[in-house]
């Protein structure tokens, strides 16, 4: 296959707050803005930042769960927008998600045969016997008893539960699967255990992850890039261990600084950056981290630095630490004392 699984082209989405009146202009919350990036098969990108960030948003628009205001979402080339019945009936075999809280995602009327059945029956019909193998066949997977297939879902501990959600999610052979905070309901132990199973099921099935989290210690014991996110927008995208061993924005690095947790079995810090979000219905000029930046200048006030690719090959968003080549001189004249136009 050339090209990447998923390619997100400067995907936007705005909530409207409110009807206009007469036409008048509404004010938005500006929930993802100009979001790109993708996926190659069998890669791991983990999308982190704070609460409020935009990670769900992106997560519903990767799924069409939201239409988005602008920008497009192509699996193997094809823009999501444009399909028609049945290539979007293929392409929701093909990209699956598991959602944060395995208790409230599962049908709790529903056995465990039948919850993880149901994706694969709402595409064809099956026998007694072949659903029963298909159930035992997709517990196993997911490291549980097939006897557990007659289980309802409140029968089962939370770890069981959220592998009854990745046992679904598998049951349609999916190459791409996109987790909201898939372990961030689970004890310490166990999500170590649903992150080291999604693990091995990529290596076994070539499966490509969306992880999205808020939890660092996640996100440096799993991912392959990083992409961190704040306010709605794309700060910095890297490989994993260039992100965590050096990290370029001054958000990263803050990020970082507040949860160093390199050691996997301390999944649980959060983190934390001093000072306030800024509200996303009216976010500041320029570079919306600049309140709470240590090396805010006059430029980062007034112009939206642009994703750029650093020397390293990663991208980031930042006009001191990866300054465009077009307004390296507007930053200079800035820094030396000259005003910004
Ligand atoms: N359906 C909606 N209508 C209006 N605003 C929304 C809607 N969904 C999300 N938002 C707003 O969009 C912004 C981004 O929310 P989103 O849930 O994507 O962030 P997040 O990073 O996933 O946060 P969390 O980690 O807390 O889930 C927030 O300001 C949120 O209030």
């Amino acid at each position: 296959m050339s090209g990447p699984l998923l390619k997100v082209e400067n995907l936007t989405k705005h909530y409207p707050l409110g009807t206009g009146f007469l036409k008048k202009t509404v004010p938005v919350i500006r929930a993802v803005e100009d979001v790109s990036f993708s996926v190659e098969a069998g890669e791991t990108l983990c999308i982190v930042g704070e609460s409020g960030c935009g990670k769900s948003t992106v997560a519903r628009l990767l799924m069409r769960l939201v239409e988005p205001t602008g920008g497009r979402v192509l699996i193997d080339g094809t823009d999501i927008a444009g399909l028609k019945k049945d290539a979007l009936r293929a392409w929701r075999r093909r990209m699956q998600m598991v959602f944060q809280d395995p208790y409230s995602s599962l049908n709790p009327r529903l056995t465990a045969e039948r919850i993880i059945t149901e994706p694969v029956e709402n595409f064809e019909r099956l026998s007694r016997k072949q659903r029963h193998a298909l159930a035992a066949d997709l517990l196993r997977k997911v490291g549980m008893w097939p006897e557990m297939m007659h289980r309802l879902p409140s029968e089962l501990s939370g770890g069981q539960r959220q592998r009854l959600g990745i046992a679904r999610a598998l049951s349609l052979n999916p190459s791409l699967i996109i987790a909201d905070e898939a372990v961030s309901a689970l004890d310490v132990s166990v999500q170590a255990q649903i992150l080291n199973l999604l693990l091995d099921l990529q290596q076994q099935m070539g499966i490509a992850f969306v992880f999205i989290s808020h939890d660092l210690g996640v996100v440096e014991h799993i991912a392959h890039r990083v992409a961190v996110m704040y306010l709605g927008r794309i700060v910095e995208l890297a490989p994993c261990e260039a992100l965590f061993a050096k990290p370029v924005h001054p958000y990263t690095e803050a990020l970082i600084a507040a949860a160093p947790v390199p050691d996997p079995t301390h999944l649980r810090l959060e983190a934390t950056v001093e000072g306030e979000v800024p509200s996303p219905i009216n976010p500041p000029t320029g570079c919306a981290f600049h309140p709470r930046c240590p090396l805010a200048v006059e430029l980062c006030r007034t112009d939206v630095p642009p994703l750029v690719s650093t020397a390293d090959g990663r991208l980031a968003a930042c006009h001191m630490r990866a300054p465009a080549t077009d307004i390296a001189a507007h930053l200079e004249h800035s820094l030396t004392g000259g005003q910004v136009s």
